[in-house]
């Protein structure tokens, strides 16, 4: 069964104090719905610790980039092993703003991606297309072979610990979504890609993500391939977080 997943991915935002006043409302927030979504925080590295302390059973917690080298003279970075030993259960793999500002190629990608299963973590890889490749009508072209690089190294055992996220690069932090017939046909592509690689495509969660906030979640999770959001403006409020939560409808 594949999992329904929303995502708070807060990128280099917030302080301890939102720890301490979000981590605590999205979990009574949880306890009292019964839809089946897993909830994951992934704040920045340095409030991993914090958030895992007071995220209890009901959330999983993530970081939002790891390195591509297990230990070792890398100042700055983080390793898999590391955020896993600090008790967080997923990393993102490849986000555009990791891309496109910090010139992450799509061989590290295939690297982190094998790190991050290999250390226990699930990997939410980031695919998406450029607002020119999608008016150059190679937005569908462009994901695939994002998503075939991405997955070129994982083995039989580990696709259960693969989610993949498609947020198009147009739609982050723009106020522009994907319609969700748009975003369902670029997830039926990326599951047909899954497919055409041995994967067990029907069991890997999607996600959709770019712009997603309460009044549009509930039209992008009514559809078939889309398992759920990351969530970037809209994770910093607890009260949208937990509102996009409840508009995943209690679909297996
Ligand atoms: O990049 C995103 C999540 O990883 C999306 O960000 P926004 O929801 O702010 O558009």
């Amino acid at each position: 069964m594949r999992r329904k997943i929303v995502a708070g991915n807060w990128k280099m935002n917030g302080s301890k104090d939102l720890v301490n006043s979000l981590v605590g409302q999205v979990r009574s927030g949880l306890a009292s719905l019964d839809n089946g979504v897993e909830a994951v925080i992934i704040p920045p590295a340095l409030f991993v610790g914090d958030v895992v302390r007071q995220a209890g059973d009901q959330i999983a917690v993530g970081v939002q980039n790891i390195a591509c080298w297990d230990s070792g003279a890398y100042t700055g970075e983080i390793s898999a092993g590391m955020a896993k030993d600090s008790g967080c259960d997923y990393s993102l793999v490849g986000h555009s703003e990791r891309r496109q500002l910090f010139g992450e190629t799509d061989d590290e990608v295939t690297v982190k991606v094998v790190k991050a299963l290999a250390s226990g973590l699930d990997a939410i890889i980031c695919v998406g297309e450029t607002l020119d490749q999608r008016e150059a009508g190679k937005a569908e072209d462009v994901v695939s072979a994002q998503v075939r690089k991405a997955v070129a190294d994982v083995g039989g055992g580990q696709w259960q610990q693969v989610v993949v996220a498609y947020e198009p690069v147009w739609a982050i932090g723009t106020g522009k979504t994907a319609t969700a017939e748009d975003a369902q046909a670029m997830h039926g592509t990326i599951r047909g890609v899954l497919k055409s690689l041995g994967a067990p495509a029907e069991e890997i969660s999607l996600l959709y993500g770019g712009s997603v906030k309460p009044d549009n979640a509930v039209a992008l999770f009514a559809q078939p391939d889309i398992d759920g959001g990351l969530i970037g403006g809209a994770s910093l409020s607890a009260e949208d977080f937990m509102s996009i939560c409840r508009a995943m409808p209690g679909k297996s």
